[in-house]
């Protein structure tokens, strides 16, 4: 479970004073349901996601996960989460197995236990191909399947996922979002962060929509759709964020900051 409330985050740039990165948000996930975290570049996601991974202490609100607070139990809550960055790196020099082994034994796994859970994940990612190969010579992919095993191999019970597909062929993506939904199937909490709105639309039970740091709409997509009175979820976005105006107005600003 997963319980944010009026989490807030600020950073002081240099160029723009103090910027309200996450403002006020609030929203819940349950065990066994993927939210879904939609914005366009710099909304918000990333620094959200972090707060909950306790990466990043939020100068307001609270964040619970599997009932420990994320700045007071944070050790507690690394234990039971899972962060899928887009940072999220890998050593040339290993293989696959060892990448994932390693992370395994940093979270105190038995060699018994890492094993299985290799070939669990292998069975689920694809990965068998290419488990025995060095990372420094995968493909864009590969490397995004380690990652998400390596983050994985503790199996928590909380799962995030941040713009997981990014980058990725058809076919990869829809490996990682058929996964993404048996984690959900197995009772996990997911949040999963994207700009794709076909992706949220078909995998999320709750979808969030943050602009400018702040969630300007949530619901399920019915209740989107008619809160909105739109069908298709790109639609439902541009009029969550204000309109076509107001979501160039922040990608340009995105754009500037690189
Ligand atoms: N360390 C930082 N210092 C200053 N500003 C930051 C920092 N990290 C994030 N920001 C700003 O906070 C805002 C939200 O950024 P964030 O990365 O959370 O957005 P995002 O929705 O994940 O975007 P993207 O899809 O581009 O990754 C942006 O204005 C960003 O420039």
């Amino acid at each position: 479970m997963i319980e944010v409330t009026h989490l807030t985050k600020t950073f002081k740039d240099k160029k723009r004073g103090v910027v309200r990165a996450v403002d006020d948000v609030s929203f819940s996930c349950e065990p066994g349901k993927i939210y879904g975290l939609l914005g366009a570049n710099g909304a918000g996601k990333t620094t959200t996601l972090r707060m909950i991974a306790t990466l990043l202490k939020p100068v307001e609100g609270q964040a619970i996960v599997a009932g420990h607070d994320v700045v007071k139990e944070s050790a507690l809550v690394r234990a039971k989460v899972g962060f899928l960055a887009a940072s999220t790196a890998l050593y040339g020099r290993l293989t696959a197995r060892e990448m994932i082994t390693y992370f395994g034994e940093l979270n105190g796994m038995e060699t018994k236990a890492i094993k299985a859970r290799i070939k669990q994940l292998a069975d689920e990612l694809d990965m068998h191909d290419f488990l025995d190969r060095r990372c420094e010579k995968f493909s864009t992919g590969m490397k995004q399947k380690t990652s998400i095993a390596r983050t994985l191999v503790h199996d928590p019970d909380v799962m995030i996922f941040d713009e997981p597909t990014l980058g990725l062929d058809v076919m990869t993506a829809r490996a990682i979002v058929r996964f993404v939904r048996q984690c959900r199937d197995r009772g996990k909490t997911v949040i999963y962060s994207s700009h794709v709105m076909s992706e949220i639309e078909k995998l999320c039970d709750k979808i969030g929509i943050i602009h400018d740091g702040k969630l300007v709409a949530e619901g399920t997509l019915p209740e989107l759709q008619q809160q909105f009175g739109e069908n298709d979820m790109e639609e439902i976005f541009v009029k969550a964020v204000g309109g076509e105006a107001a979501l160039q107005a922040a990608l340009e600003q995105a754009e500037k900051q690189g």
